[in-house]
């Protein structure tokens, strides 16, 4: 058994949320000059132009990427083997409001109701998941809601089958337009449960941009519904292009006779997201 003391994990919570709100990882900026190289259309590369360069101010000045600078979600690979001393809810929800509030970045959770803002940017959204061995995968992926906002989950019936899947993916997509601020990644989670469904496609994103599906059957679905959402031409921030979509990541489950459920996350292409393991 390993002792991690909760001090260490609110700090290296608070480190991330910091990071992950002015640098963007490789996996991301990458796509993005590759789309840069690609674009046919003049005005969206100039605008995918645009985009690398107000990272790299972020990352230089340390001015967050995006002025939404989300909703907190983490996700946490727990070793069996590790014992944590203190609380582990409390040190991820303060790790959290540390970084919001000795970053300086804006604090976007409110009461669903009332609307108050919490003031703390928390409770963060946390989703642990035991794994084996000794050690704390920790992720945190800042959402912005132009694109959450865009994401849907719907139960469709079995006969709808692969197509009635990529006709429904395509159509959440063209239907979403320039809200989730394109160029997106498109996230799926195919099959589970209700609720499966969604953290599959929230998972989705978590594999870096482009990373094709380890099965490949999906790993062809991907591709077939990238070359698809892209060849409707709606493009960056829709302006046109053949860039609305960088990657469409496509996690399945296996699920009941009678169900095929499909969740769609949608991220903006301001994907922060950062990983420590203790
Ligand atoms: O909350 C915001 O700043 C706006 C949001 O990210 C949006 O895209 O509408």
């Amino acid at each position: 058994m390993r002792e991690i003391n909760s001090s260490e994990i609110r700090q290296a919570v608070r480190d991330l949320a910091i990071a992950a709100a002015h640098d963007l990882e490789p996996d991301i900026l990458e796509a993005l000059l590759a789309a840069r190289d690609r674009e046919t259309g003049e005005l969206a590369g100039n605008i995918l132009e645009v985009l690398v360069a107000n990272a790299n101010i972020a990352s230089r000045d340390r001015i967050p990427v995006c002025q939404d600078t989300g909703t907190g979600i983490l996700f946490l690979e727990l070793g069996q083997e590790v014992h944590i001393r203190g609380d582990l809810q409390e040190a991820l929800q303060e790790g959290v409001r540390l970084g919001y509030e000795e970053g300086y970045l804006r604090k976007s959770v409110c009461d669903p109701l009332t609307r108050k803002n919490t003031g703390t940017n928390t409770p963060a959204v946390v989703h642990i998941e035991l794994a084996p061995g000794d050690r704390i995968t920790i992720r945190f992926l800042p959402k912005g809601c132009g694109s959450e906002n865009m994401s849907s989950l719907v139960m469709l019936p079995p006969a709808a089958g692969t197509e009635g899947v990529v006709r429904h993916v395509i159509d959440r997509v063209l239907a979403a337009g320039s809200n989730p601020c394109p160029p997106m990644i498109v996230g799926v989670g195919l099959g589970g449960s209700f609720e499966k469904a969604a953290l599959l496609a929230k998972k989705a994103l978590l594999r870096p941009v482009g990373e094709k599906s380890g099965r490949e059957d999906v790993a062809v679905l991907e591709e077939r519904l990238l070359r698809e959402i892209n060849d409707q031409g709606q493009g960056v921030h829709g302006f046109g292009g053949i860039t609305t979509a960088l990657a469409v990541h496509m996690e399945v489950f296996p699920c009941h006779i009678a169900s095929l459920p499909v969740g769609i996350n949608i991220q903006c292409h301001a994907h922060r997201h950062k990983e420590i393991v203790l």
